[in-house]
């Protein structure tokens, strides 16, 4: 009688266990950024040639690839800044983009461009946004105009205006153009700490510098993603 209730039980928690992994795996499923079959040309310049990308949350990813690889195309099109010929983008929804040239109001200071954005987000309060200028230190900088400030100063708010309302899904071209070694330091424990905290971060990159910082990286090559590791782009 014991065993058998004993079994009876054992069966019930193997069933219940599968239904949690199943209930995880697909709510994994609802959060990753899927890329399926991206095609883009510019006339008859085919540029990218068949993307496939998934990135799960809490995961770092990187594209690393040649000058005039696509890059900039790519992300320009998962930010929905640009439509592709073909193929699929799908993401839980909220999102950060940083472009890699700065989309700022030269006259507007960056106290103003953060009260900006903070309408168009609708956020109730600007406490992410000044702890992430206090983080890539320009807190200093809050009243300045934008066209009185460096262009190191300027990427700094452009990515802490992709940052500030905390998206789950962040895309970021090679947001610290320009930065000084202590910020560009800076960057990486933010970009670990938002992935630590489950958020997707794809970051493009330049070869063979920040690529070992990675959890998943692809090599944007021939209008094609390969995944691969560090060392082969180091050594390729
Ligand atoms: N609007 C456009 N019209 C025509 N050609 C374009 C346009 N934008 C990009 N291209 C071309 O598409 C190719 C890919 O450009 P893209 O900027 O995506 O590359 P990238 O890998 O980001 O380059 P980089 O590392 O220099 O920033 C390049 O040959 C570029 O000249």
């Amino acid at each position: 009688m014991f065993n058998t209730l004993c079994n009876h039980d054992r069966s019930d928690l193997r069933r219940l266990r599968e239904i949690l992994e199943r209930s995880r795996l697909n709510l994994l499923d609802s959060l990753t950024l899927r890329v399926h079959d991206l095609h883009k040309s510019y006339g008859d310049h085919h540029v990218l040639r068949g993307i496939h990308m998934d990135l799960p949350p809490g995961c770092l990813g990187g594209v690393v690839g040649e000058n005039g690889s696509g890059k900039s195309t790519l992300l320009q099109i998962l930010a929905g800044q640009l439509s592709p010929d073909r193929g699929t983008v799908s993401y839980p929804g909220g999102l950060g983009y940083c472009p890699q040239h700065t989309v700022l109001n030269p006259t507007f200071t960056v106290d103003q461009h953060l009260r900006f954005f903070q309408v168009a987000y609708d956020l109730p309060d600007l406490r992410r946004g000044w702890e992430l200028l206090e983080i890539l230190s320009f807190t200093e900088y809050r009243h300045h105009r934008i066209g009185a400030l460096s262009e190191g100063t300027q990427q700094k708010l452009n990515l802490a205006l992709a940052l500030m309302h905390d998206p789950p899904l962040l895309l970021l071209d090679e947001p610290y153009q320009g930065f000084d070694w202590k910020t560009y330091e800076r960057f990486w424990e933010l970009a670990a700490e938002l992935r630590d905290r489950g958020r997707s971060v794809l970051v493009i990159s330049h070869i063979a510098f920040d690529i070992a910082r990675f959890d998943r990286l692809w090599h944007l090559d021939g209008g094609r993603l390969t995944p691969t590791s560090a060392d082969a782009v180091k050594d390729g």
